[in-house]
């Protein structure tokens, strides 16, 4: 269990991290997406104890990163796959980390196994290494000490589709056990076929957190008819907000409201869904348009609520 609680970073009058709370549960996939400079990483480095934060705490299992006795059996760190020693081979650097966490080194082999880097590459040095296989490596750093967390920030940055796919599953199945995952992406698809829960962050502040399916059915309605001005009207009169969308009219209601006033006008639809089937994209693009601009100068101001539910604040962001 990872606790984030009213988490503030400043650097000198900059703020970058807002007031930020989440929490991620054991057997779940957490997505943290916010486009760049955001404030992911700052937020996971004061997650690991990287960073001291200005003000909040965060804890993982109950305590800060820093008083962890063995951290690396607690909760695996990967945050930058390129800042590893590049004159070891791939097996001398988790050979390293082994000792240090005094795990047996029979479970460095386990380790390369388990994330695809075979006897050869175990063997070459870090140097020679492509991004991917740096990411591979870091993975294989993070899982070395039998952690139940995990904090992996862009994992899959320089892994090609397959290896993408191949982390997905490493992941979906590690959060399926019962281990917990955060894991932050700007790139909102490989988030959306592998996270359970979502964080969106812009400008250092949340904008948007809740289940995935929670926050895709807040997303409104995709619906059609052969006359178009005619379900358009009917909407309006019923106060349903609606806006000419590339496929039909984008509705702010449920599909079930939306089926109704299409009934009562006696207009036949030629299509009703919820827009979710979007996917996060658009959602994503909305929820952190205003945020992304640089975050405030001077003293932070108040940020949502934290006592309000997920679903409460979920709405109100997406209205
Ligand atoms: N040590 C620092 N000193 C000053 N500003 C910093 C420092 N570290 C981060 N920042 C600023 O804080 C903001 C948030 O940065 P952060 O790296 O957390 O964003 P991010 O969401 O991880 O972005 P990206 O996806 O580009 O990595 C950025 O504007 C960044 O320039």
């Amino acid at each position: 269990m990872i606790a984030v609680n009213q988490l503030t970073k400043r650097y000198g009058r900059y703020t970058a991290v807002d007031d930020v709370s989440f929490h991620c549960e054991p057997g779940t996939v957490t997505g943290f997406l916010g486009p760049n400079g955001a404030g992911k990483s700052t937020t996971m480095r004061m997650i690991c104890g990287l960073t001291p934060p200005t003000s909040g705490t965060a804890t993982v299992d109950g305590r800060p990163y820093r008083q962890l006795p063995n951290p690396g059996r607690t909760v695996g760190v990967l945050l930058d796959a390129s800042a590893q020693h590049a004159g070891r081979t791939g097996r001398e650097a988790l050979a390293v980390a082994a000792a240090t966490m005094g795990i047996d080194r029979r479970g460095v082999g386990e380790a390369l196994d388990r994330v695809g880097l075979g006897p050869v590459a175990a063997r070459r040095r870090v140097r020679a290494y492509s991004l991917g296989m740096r990411q591979r490596l870091g993975l294989a750093h993070a899982l070395l000490g039998n952690p139940r967390v995990l904090v992996l920030d862009e994992p899959a940055n320089g892994l090609d589709p397959e290896g993408i796919f191949w982390m997905r599953g490493l992941l979906r199945d590690f959060a399926d056990r019962g281990g917990t995952v955060l894991l932050s992406s700007h790139l909102l698809r490989e988030v959306e076929a592998v996270a359970d829960r979502l964080v969106v962050i812009g400008g250092g502040r949340i904008v948007a957190q809740g289940g995935k399916e929670e926050l895709l059915a807040g997303d409104g309605t995709v619906v059609r008819a052969r006359d178009g001005a005619a379900l358009r009207g009917a909407l309006e009169r019923a106060g349903l907000t609606a806006s000419e969308g590339a496929e039909g009219l984008l509705v702010q209601a449920d599909p079930d409201a939306v089926g109704e006033v299409a009934l009562a006008a006696g207009i036949a639809l030629t299509e009703l869904r919820p827009a979710g089937g979007d996917g996060l994209e658009q959602l994503f693009l909305t929820l952190t348009a205003t945020a992304a601009s640089p975050a405030p100068v001077g003293p932070a101001p108040v940020g949502p609520d934290a006592s309000r539910t997920d679903a409460e604040l979920t709405r109100e962001t997406v209205r």
